[in-house]
């Protein structure tokens, strides 16, 4: 039995993925089994696009509350738009962040009788363009570069797993899916009521989906990851790179060989003013029961016997079952309130209205 305990998270030069294939693919399959994340550079994200994202962001969080406000996710089922800090529970506690949920745009099409999961599709909220000029047009510029890499890194996991480029694109990822992301303010501590503790999102696995990619759009600690053994690792803001992790969608495609790692965020320290940070997640499609992929013996054979982790698996046998059903289960458990509005017997059926847990970002 082997316990791999990583105490740094790797980067990886995507540019290397032309120049030198076989080592990128070996640098990825590494992290992959042994870390379940890594940095990624040489993305072609350019930096002044990023550095107005990071401007952009900071505008939102910005406008007066009552302008926020407007675009709370209360007013739609699909759980897309602001939450006010404090409104996101993980693992039984309060998170101290801020957020804004955005996607790619897509039609809301759910009616009575249709599968839930539906319900999640639908339209962004955005705040009026006079109030925040161009950024409904940088968020979902962002969000289709983050797309296409998030793609073409999926297909470099498959090879680095063993597979053809598009053993999973191809079979778990449907052309006019809609893919989540936000972004994310956390205050310093010096900003917060003492009693609220340090929790910016308590431990969790990121659920349902593919992969992640994490841009911190500024310099402040906070992301630690858990590595196997246990033991809480930094993952600090490294400029032009994005974070890549794994969700527990990919973990269950490929037979855990690729590991949705724990992590967490804690509220940066006081006087350094709040962190931000934009998460892209490419999901997993949900219209259907997933089967795990036959993977190679060789990949199977590295598999990490033991992976220690403080996240709950709250509805992982939900997951096998009905992915669609997990993923709303998990927005519920995240967002009580919207969950109450418009899912209230779903919510009561499973037990979250009344007893606080949660998995999941
Ligand atoms: O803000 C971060 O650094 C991480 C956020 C995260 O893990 C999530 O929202 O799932
Ligand atoms: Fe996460």
């Amino acid at each position: 039995m082997t316990t791999t305990d990583f105490t740094s998270i790797p980067v990886l030069d995507l540019a290397k993925a032309s120049s030198n294939k076989d080592a990128f693919l070996a640098e990825l399959q590494h992290a992959l089994i042994h870390i379940g994340f890594f940095y990624v550079k040489g993305h072609g994200i350019t930096l002044e696009f990023l550095d107005n994202l990071t401007k952009q962001t900071i505008s939102y969080f910005d406008l007066p509350l009552d302008d926020k406000l407007k675009t709370d996710k209360i007013y739609s089922p699909t759980f897309l738009g602001y939450s006010i800090q404090g409104n996101e529970i993980t693992k039984d506690k309060k998170d101290n962040r801020e957020q804004f949920d955005f996607a790619n745009e897509l039609p809301a099409t759910w009616t009575e009788g249709r599968h839930i999961h539906e319900r999640l599709t639908g339209p962004n909220l955005w705040p009026d363009e006079d109030v925040l000029p161009r950024f409904r047009q940088s968020i979902l510029s962002f969000h289709s570069q983050a797309q296409e890499l998030a793609e073409t890194l999926t297909r470099f996991v498959a090879e680095a797993l063993g597979l053809e480029p598009s053993a999973l694109l191809d079979r778990y990822v449907l052309p006019n899916q809609q893919h989540r992301a936000k972004l994310i303010k956390y205050p310093a501590v010096d900003q917060l009521d003492p009693q609220d503790g340090t929790q910016g999102v308590g431990p969790h696995r990121d659920t349902a989906s593919l992969l992640t990619l994490l841009y911190q759009a500024n310099d402040l600690p906070g992301l630690q990851v858990q590595n196997h053994a246990g033991a809480w690792v930094d993952a600090p803001a490294i400029p032009n790179t994005f974070v890549v992790n794994i969700g527990t969608g990919l973990e269950y495609l490929v037979q855990n060989v690729a590991i949705a790692t724990t992590h967490r965020v804690l509220n940066p320290p006081p006087g350094r003013g709040p962190r931000y940070s934009i998460p892209f997640f490419l999901g997993a499609r949900l219209d259907k029961k997933l089967a795990p992929i036959e993977i190679p013996q060789r990949i199977l054979d590295q598999r990490p016997q033991t992976v220690v982790t403080d996240s709950g698996h709250q509805f992982s046998q939900v997951y096998q079952n009905d992915p669609g059903l997990y993923a709303v289960l998990n927005r519920i458990s995240s967002h009580r309130d919207v969950g109450a509005k418009f899912y209230a017997q779903l919510a009561k059926d499973h037990g979250i209205i009344t007893t606080e847990t949660k998995t999941g970002y």
